[in-house]
């Protein structure tokens, strides 16, 4: 696993976007053999998306052969809500890039047979070759996309009940009123997230910390589940400094020195 700590939420932003950008130009993907993203919603990807877009605007990326696939989306939301997650991505990312709408792909959490929609969306994302790179953010429990603490991590796309732990999180979106919270949302599967070539998940923040310390410095746990990724041949954390409170002075250390060293990042893979 790689940790690059940064010293702000900015840094993060910046570090990031300007990876996912270099891997979707290294690919020079083309309509036949597009570069396909896992992408994710909350407050901690923004600063990526608006970094991307400012690279896409000065002609460094395009997006015209990326195909994109959404973490989840929550269940009975219309899509137009504000808070839905298909309106957080085209208010965020997608209206001001030049990405073709036909490879936005963003779960419905309104089909009629959401078991089959969920088996659906699994068999795409499978034609379109798998996902190259899967950017998550975590929940402050250690969840990544909507699979709660205790969820399989051999899990796929499903339907999921939230904790109350996520409902009382995310109620600051719904007028910090928990009954407006949906209670249960569509998500893709830890495996799902896992089986991207690479995947990269953003903590930033001090409320990230102790999730941090269980992803970095505890074993593999589905109570944790974003602490799968220490099973990822090419698993990366992006954190800021206040999200690395919770870690060993000597684990920040060592994470730090070997990017700084500028050793071959492959190396701690
Ligand atoms: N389903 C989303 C997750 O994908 C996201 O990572 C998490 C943290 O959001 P934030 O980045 O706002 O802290 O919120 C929700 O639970």
């Amino acid at each position: 696993m790689r940790v690059i700590i940064q010293k702000d939420y900015d840094n993060v932003s910046k570090w990031t976007a300007a990876f996912i950008a270099k891997k979707i130009k290294d690919a020079n993907p083309t309509e036949e053999k597009p570069y396909v993203l896992g992408l994710p919603t909350g407050s901690t990807p923004i600063g990526v998306y608006k970094e991307l877009i400012r690279l896409n605007k000065e002609g460094y990326v395009s997006f015209k052969n990326v195909l994109t696939f959404n973490m989840d989306e929550y269940v009975g939301l219309p899509e137009d809500h504000e808070q839905s997650y298909h309106t957080f991505m085209w208010t965020n990312f997608f209206n001001h890039i030049d990405i073709n709408e036909k490879n936005v792909n963003i779960l419905n959490g309104n089909a009629k047979d959401l078991d089959l929609e969920c088996q659906q969306y699994e068999e795409k994302i499978a034609n379109a070759g798998g996902i190259d790179l899967f950017m998550g953010g975590i929940g402050p429990d250690g969840h990544i996309a909507f699979n709660e603490p205790g969820s399989s991590l051999e899990s796929l796309t499903r339907i999921k009940t939230l904790t109350q732990d996520t409902i009382i999180a995310n109620s600051r979106f719904f007028n910090n009123d928990v009954n407006q919270v949906p209670k249960t949302a569509l998500t893709v599967g830890v495996k799902t997230v896992m089986s991207a070539k690479t995947v990269v998940i953003l903590a930033t923040g001090h409320n990230k910390s102790l999730a941090l310390h269980k992803v970095v410095e505890e074993g593999v746990n589905h109570m944790w589940t974003v602490s799968a990724l220490q099973l990822h041949r090419n698993g990366i954390i992006v954190c800021n400094d206040a999200a690395t409170v919770e870690l060993k002075v000597g684990t920040v250390n060592y994470f730090k020195d070997i990017e700084t060293n500028n050793l071959d990042p492959k190396t701690q893979l």
